[in-house]
């Protein structure tokens, strides 16, 4: 399968502090790949350099073979972001943010998509209610919906479990999956959750500190480190040394 991203040596530095060291990795077509550390470990900072909105201070990121730095415009188009931390303006409806958005991307059969996403991710019922009044996992819910309305190649997840009900953890990563499987797609995504995460992500990234202390298909890492579980091989990586 034909590779999708490749980042080379990627690191941030804010300030004085080094957020991000020497970041590299390759994933493929099909491929979920979970990032996992401990609270500050530069998850979210590396899907923002990912994603274009921050900027490494060194190193280079590739998707589909080709600099992102040199062809930004036509890599965005074909990537969807989610986060916990993104609230759309509360003025308007679910429908009306999913049209802004979707005009903006030139989705074609806008209205079709938006209804066929609503029923996906078990939203349709709040089509025309203001997007103020939804709860915490409703408008997760709707940050999902917008991150595939553009029907794009690779899905950055930043949490997107978070604020959900164990039912519904269970029934996103469940349909994430079966995205990756029936259109090919990609996903990376953070999460805390690691029972979800090893049931839907093929390979892991572990960082710490910044760094990439193991990067793979899960049954390698498995192998690797001598656990049978993801969380078991969270609590081998990350002891106390890491906080
Ligand atoms: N704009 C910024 N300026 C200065 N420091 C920053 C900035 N953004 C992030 N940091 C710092 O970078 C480090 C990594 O933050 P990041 O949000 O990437 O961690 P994380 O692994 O996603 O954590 P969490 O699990 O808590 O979400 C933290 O110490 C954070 O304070």
């Amino acid at each position: 399968m034909s590779q999708v991203l490749k980042t080379v040596s990627l690191s941030k530095i804010f300030g004085s502090k080094r957020v991000l060291e020497k970041v590299s990795f390759e994933l493929k077509r099909g491929d979920i790949l979970g990032i996992i550390g401990p609270n500050g470990a530069g998850k979210t900072t590396l899907l923002y350099l990912l994603l274009d909105i921050v900027l490494p201070t060194s190193g280079q990121v590739f998707y589909f073979g080709k600099d992102f730095k040199k062809h930004k415009t036509e890599i965005l188009i074909k990537l969807g972001f989610a986060s916990q931390y993104l609230n759309l303006p509360y003025s308007l409806t679910v429908e009306e943010n999913l049209k802004v958005f979707g005009h903006f991307y030139e989705v074609s059969s806008l209205n079709k998509r938006i209804d066929e996403l609503l029923e996906l991710f078990k939203l349709y019922h709040k089509k025309k209610v203001l997007t103020r009044y939804l709860s915490s996992g409703e408008m997760m819910r709707l940050n999902l919906v917008r991150a595939f309305l553009h029907r794009p190649e690779i899905v950055f997840l930043d949490e997107p479990t978070a604020g959900l009900d164990p039912e519904y953890v269970k029934y996103i990563s469940q349909i994430l999956k079966e995205e990756v499987i029936s259109r090919k797609i990609t996903i990376v995504l953070t999460s805390h959750q690691l029972g979800e995460l090893e049931r839907i992500a093929n390979k892991i990234l572990l960082l710490k500190q910044g760094k990439v202390v193991g990067f793979g298909e899960l049954k390698d890492l498995f192998e690797a480190f001598q656990v049978k579980s993801l969380e078991e091989l969270y609590f081998k990586v990350f002891d106390e040394t890491s906080f």
